[in-house]
């Protein structure tokens, strides 16, 4: 088949030095609904530009439909583009909105008022078209936009966002109809989102974008269950999935244990993944932990991990219980810190330090800490454990919770969950425990 969109090591440097997208492989078949999910800044809407020729790529070749397009006009490309804000023209109706691309390439009106009808039908504003956008709702707009970005009948679409200004309880109706639709025409739709929810939801198939590059790229479920870098793991799954920094020790005819610091995992000699991780002995690696791989048990379980409930959030249906186990977060720089939800952690952080330092100066402390964790790895330390030498990170004391060493873990609805404070025992399912390396690349472990 040939793909609707193919992009083959497009790169974009922008004019003042800034790499906004690095070596991008992609391709999105026809019907194929694909998503660019990543943080802030990563590149999602540079993609979409270059795609649709608002921007020139500068490195690399796009191909839509099979045919390199790098100097195509827009308009040759069949190409449709909606964005977050809808960019409705205000003083046009609806109707007059959603016809505007066939008056552009000389359409007659009858065939104008056919196709302006039919697609009006398909997302459900055909009652609306009399009504300038004023007069409309965000989710109506929105579904006019739509509207005229298939009218058309485009051979590839390109979806920048065009949820974000819409109230949740209609975001999820849009949702469901804007995919059916598009898998419906057969067209190929590139849509970028930060939102996990959202793509996971839509999407065919998901890329992970990091400062400018795929990191992944595959099914919901592949890029969720089976992360390949560790800032997928960090970026896919509500509640964050915890990174714990941990030594590897193999005990030969003993054990393998993955060492925390304050307490251990361990699996015994005769689990094919003791001697796998042996091949490990003495690496410092990462341990990505979602509450799927713990379970609670009772304190004197051989093997459990121990800590204290350090937070409780209640969501009516589960609530998400946050344990203290004394691990390490893994470095900031690869994690957390370059999610989309920063600038709200930031505020957290501020808030939370009132004594000590005010107003600008909290908020330059709090950045400069915030710098520091990005560009430079923390000095290790270290302390004798009962396995070997342990990395010690000194915890920043002044962490939102959700940054600190902690696992969370799930207590559906009616079980009634921890409080604060509380002791609380975990058994951890190695299978469901992710392993990194210093690359941030996946350890398997190949048992056979
Ligand atoms: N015209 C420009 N000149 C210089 N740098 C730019 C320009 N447009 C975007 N950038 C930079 O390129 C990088 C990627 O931007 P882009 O808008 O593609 O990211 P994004 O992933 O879509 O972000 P968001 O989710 O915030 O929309 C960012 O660092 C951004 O500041």
């Amino acid at each position: 088949m040939v793909a609707a969109i193919a992009l083959s090591g497009v790169g974009k440097v922008y004019a003042d030095g800034t790499v906004a997208v690095d070596g991008v492989d992609l391709e999105v078949d026809e019907g194929e609904f694909v998503t660019l999910l990543g943080p802030t800044g990563c590149g999602k809407t540079t993609i979409l530009r270059i795609v649709a020729g608002l921007e020139t790529a500068t490195a690399g070749e796009v191909w839509l439909g099979g045919r390199p397009v790098d100097e195509a006009s827009i308009r040759k490309r069949r190409v449709s583009m909606v964005f977050q804000d809808f960019a409705l023209y205000p003083h046009l109706t609806a109707g007059q909105n959603i016809a505007f691309p066939l008056h552009t390439e000389h359409v007659d009106d009858a065939t104008i008022a056919r196709q302006v009808a039919e697609v009006a039908r398909l997302v459900g504003v055909e009652d609306l078209l009399h009504r300038k956008p004023i007069q409309l709702s965000g989710g109506q707009r929105q579904r006019v936009a739509m509207a005229r970005a298939i009218v058309r009948r485009p051979s590839a679409l390109l979806l920048d966002e065009p949820l974000s200004n819409v109230d949740a309880a209609v975001r999820a109706d849009l949702r469901t109809e804007i995919s059916t639709m598009t898998r419906r025409l057969g067209v190929g739709t590139l849509y970028v989102t930060h939102d996990q929810t959202e793509a996971m939801a839509m999407a065919d198939r998901i890329a992970v974008m990091r400062r400018g590059r795929v990191e992944q790229i595959g099914t919901p479920s592949q890029v969720y269950s089976d992360p390949q870098r560790l800032f997928v793991a960090a970026f896919l799954g509500t509640p964050r999935t915890s990174l714990l920094q941990a030594a590897v020790y193999a005990r030969p005819g003993e054990e393998a244990v993955l060492d925390l610091g304050e307490q251990a995992i361990s699996t015994p000699w005769s689990d094919p993944r003791a001697p796998a991780l042996a091949e490990y002995n003495t690496a410092r690696i990462t341990v990505g932990m979602r509450p799927d791989a713990l379970r609670v048990v009772s304190p004197s379980t051989l093997g459990a991990l121990h800590g204290r409930v350090s937070h409780v959030e209640r969501l009516g249906n589960e609530a998400v219980v946050a344990v203290d186990i004394g691990g390490v977060p893994t470095a900031a720089a690869q994690s957390q810190l370059e999610l989309p939800e920063a600038p709200g952690l930031l505020a957290e952080t501020v808030a939370e330090r009132p004594a000590q330092s005010h107003g600008v100066e909290a908020l330059r402390g709090t950045l400069a800490r915030l710098r520091s964790h990005q560009h430079a790895e923390p000095l290790p330390a270290t302390a004798r454990t009962r396995y070997g030498f342990y990395p010690v990170y000194e915890r920043d004391q002044h962490a939102p919770a959700s940054l600190g060493g902690t696992v969370s873990v799930r207590f559906p609805h009616p079980a009634p969950p921890p409080r604060p404070g509380d002791p609380l025992s975990l058994a951890v399912d190695l299978d469901q425990v992710f392993l990194f390396d210093h690359h941030g690349d996946r350890i398997r472990l190949h048992t056979a």
